[in-house]
């Protein structure tokens, strides 16, 4: 481990990637590119897997004593709909952790603030670990944050994009505020996005897309992976700040001396 851990409602993690388990050409590519990832929190889409047997073909492959699984609700439409769903999730793959992801439309899957918050609100009584899948909106973070979510996850653009951080300057503000994890999902199409956010001072970011469907999943994820850490260590290290002037990496008072 070569950067600081983080916790999220008590559960410490090395690895500040954290994936998806769509969109991968077969199940067997998913695994060896969510290990490669060096990945411990592995989204499912509670709507993809038969979460009843333990046969279905992906959770079978998600079976690593370091990868802990993080059901999410995508697919629904409503709050109600969504507590329906985390409760099936609970019951069937045994965890109460739940990333809540409420779009209804199919377009952009931009998700619904309000339905968010309400489902969110009752979720945290019923007993889950809400990490709740919202846009980059400081102040419905806040929100989140007062009804006891675990984390937030703004969006950097949207689901399948892979055009990066479009929303940077309202997710500067979430990290400046938050006193929740935040975790930047969605939307990071190349390891140069996810070591920025990291550099930004996110605490982890969510990979699908840029990982499933590229040439080579498995050396894409150790790309995001590398990326990951590079990020966090540039963020740990301190940047430098940006200047209007320029200013001489060395002294010119040498050469001036010699004259
Ligand atoms: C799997 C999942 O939860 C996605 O909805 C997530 O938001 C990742 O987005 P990308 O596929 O754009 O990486």
């Amino acid at each position: 481990m070569i950067t600081q851990p983080f916790v999220i409602a008590g559960q410490s993690f090395s690895s500040r990637l954290f994936t998806g388990t769509g969109k991968f050409g077969s199940t067997q590519l998913m695994e060896e590119a969510l290990l490669a990832s060096g990945t411990e929190l592995v989204t499912v889409a509670l709507k993809r897997v038969d979460a009843y047997t333990h046969q279905d073909d992906t959770l079978v492959h998600l079976t690593h004593s370091r990868l802990r699984l993080l059901p999410n609700t995508s697919g629904v439409r409503t709050a109600r709909e969504a507590v329906f769903a985390a409760q099936m999730a609970r019951e069937a793959l045994e965890t109460n952790w739940l990333k809540l992801e409420i779009h209804p439309d199919p377009k952009y899957l931009l998700p619904d603030p309000i339905e968010t918050l309400n489902a969110a609100r009752e979720l945290v009584k019923l007993g889950f670990i809400v990490l709740p899948y919202i846009h980059a909106d400081p102040v419905l973070c806040k929100r989140l944050e007062e009804v006891g979510v675990a984390a937030v996850m703004p969006l950097g653009a949207p689901i399948g994009t892979n055009k990066g951080l479009r929303t940077i300057d309202f997710l500067k503000i979430i990290i400046e505020q938050s006193r929740v994890p935040v975790v930047i999902d969605a939307g990071l199409g190349a390891p140069s996005h996810a070591a920025a956010a990291m550099e930004l001072g996110a605490d982890a970011v969510l990979v699908n897309t840029a990982i499933a469907v590229s040439d080579d999943p498995v050396r894409m994820a150790t790309a995001f992976r590398m990326a990951v850490e590079a990020g966090r260590l540039a963020y740990e290290a301190r940047l430098a700040r940006p200047a209007t002037t320029a200013n001489a990496s060395s002294p010119l008072t040498a050469f001036l001396d010699e004259l």
